[in-house]
């Protein structure tokens, strides 16, 4: 049993601090909002997010930071890629001893590109660093709660502690791999999302399941394609945080990806989706930083690039999807790492 802390009291993080707790750990959730908190640790559910789940009553939480860091030494981060900075740079203060930190964030930054494990490495000194693990793959909290069987990868450079945190969160429902492929892992994870809100954007227009399948595969070939050039083994997509994330994500209904590009694809306005959903849609933000790296290592990313007009410059989505398939022809496999468009 080891004392661990969750910041970060979403519906990732809260299914994540379920599964610690059964595991029998000391787990403490932090949310930054008290009323929650208090909900957590004396009511045992976390209505906003997890509306139908009971939690373990050895689940504690707190609002208090301080609090939460002083806990223990192993801290998972599972706010949305918005907050990473706001809250290391927070905790870097409070952090007295080394710490491994696990994100389970899929974002990437616009404007910097940077990957979660830099933005934590940029706020959190070395000297309250003991090592970083990325933690993801395909598994929506919804059914994890459900005790549905899960499996996600541990990536960590020094496989030791991707192995440590495959202790600490393997149980019965939900299996942990474990890869040394930080950058591809974290890579998987943030662009699933964009290729994610594109197919919801499908499925609104009233699009089927050739449609799905295409942007699937054709996704894929893009985040391989940057993935490469950005340092990623390009294997690493061929498992659960690429083609596993991805069909997770295109696939499902519970995804917040998939269901806001759902209502883009109906005709509601970007600002409209994001209040329907009420919570984190990491794709759109991340679509801006594919547009952005896409142009940065010239790497055709077709799909992205599209759905960057629609989101920010207003395009049509039908017209948007005109276009894609409009482009001049090409052949399927050559052009992986060549970098034709
Ligand atoms: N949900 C899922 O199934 C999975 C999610 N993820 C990833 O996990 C990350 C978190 O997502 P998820 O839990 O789903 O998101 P949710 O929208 O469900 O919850 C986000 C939580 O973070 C809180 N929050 C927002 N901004 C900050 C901040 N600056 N400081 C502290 N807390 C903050 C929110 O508080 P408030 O209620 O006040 O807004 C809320 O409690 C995302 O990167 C997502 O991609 C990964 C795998 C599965
Ligand atoms: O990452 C997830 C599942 O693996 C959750 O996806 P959404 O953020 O689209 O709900």
């Amino acid at each position: 049993m080891e004392k661990i802390t969750v910041l970060g009291a979403g519906s990732w993080g809260t299914a994540l601090a379920i599964v610690l707790a059964e595991n029998n750990h000391d787990c403490l959730l932090w949310s930054h909002r008290a009323d929650q908190a208090i909900e957590i640790t004396q009511n045992h559910t976390n209505k906003k997010y997890l509306p139908e789940t009971t939690l373990p009553t050895n689940l504690r939480a707190t609002s208090d930071l301080k609090e939460a860091i002083e806990h223990s030494q192993t801290i998972v981060l599972a706010v949305p890629t918005k907050g990473i900075r706001e809250v290391c740079a927070t905790i870097n203060d409070y952090l007295s001893n080394p710490a491994l930190i696990i994100h389970v964030s899929k974002g990437i930054e616009p404007d910097t590109f940077k990957r979660i494990s830099e933005m934590i490495e940029e706020e959190i000194s070395p000297s309250n660093l003991q090592e970083i693990v990325v933690l993801s793959g395909p598994s929506h909290a919804e059914e994890v709660v459900l005790q549905h069987p899960t499996t996600v990868t541990a990536a960590c450079r020094d496989l030791t502690y991707a192995e440590k945190v495959q202790d600490l969160f393997m149980r019965s429902y939900f299996r942990v791999y474990s890869s040394s492929d930080v950058i591809g892992v974290e890579i998987g994870g943030a662009l699933k999302n964009v290729i994610g809100l594109a197919a919801g954007v499908l499925a609104g227009l009233g699009y089927g399941d050739n449609a799905k399948a295409a942007l699937i595969t054709r996704g894929l070939t893009e985040i391989t394609r940057l993935g490469d050039k950005m340092g990623a083994n390009p294997r690493t997509f061929s498992g659960l945080s690429g083609i596993g994330d991805l069909i997770a994500t295109c696939t499902s209904v519970h995804s917040r990806n998939w269901r806001a590009g759902n209502l883009l694809g109906k005709g509601y306005k970007l600002e409209q989706v994001l209040e329907e959903i009420g919570m984190v849609v990491e794709g759109v933000r991340t679509t801006k930083a594919a547009y952005q790296l896409s142009n940065h290592y010239h790497v055709p990313m077709p799909i992205s690039t599209a759905l960057y007009h629609v989101l920010f410059e207003n395009e049509d989505p039908k017209t948007a999807v005109d276009s894609l398939m409009e482009r001049s022809k090409k052949h399927e496999m050559e052009d992986l790492y060549e970098g034709h468009e």
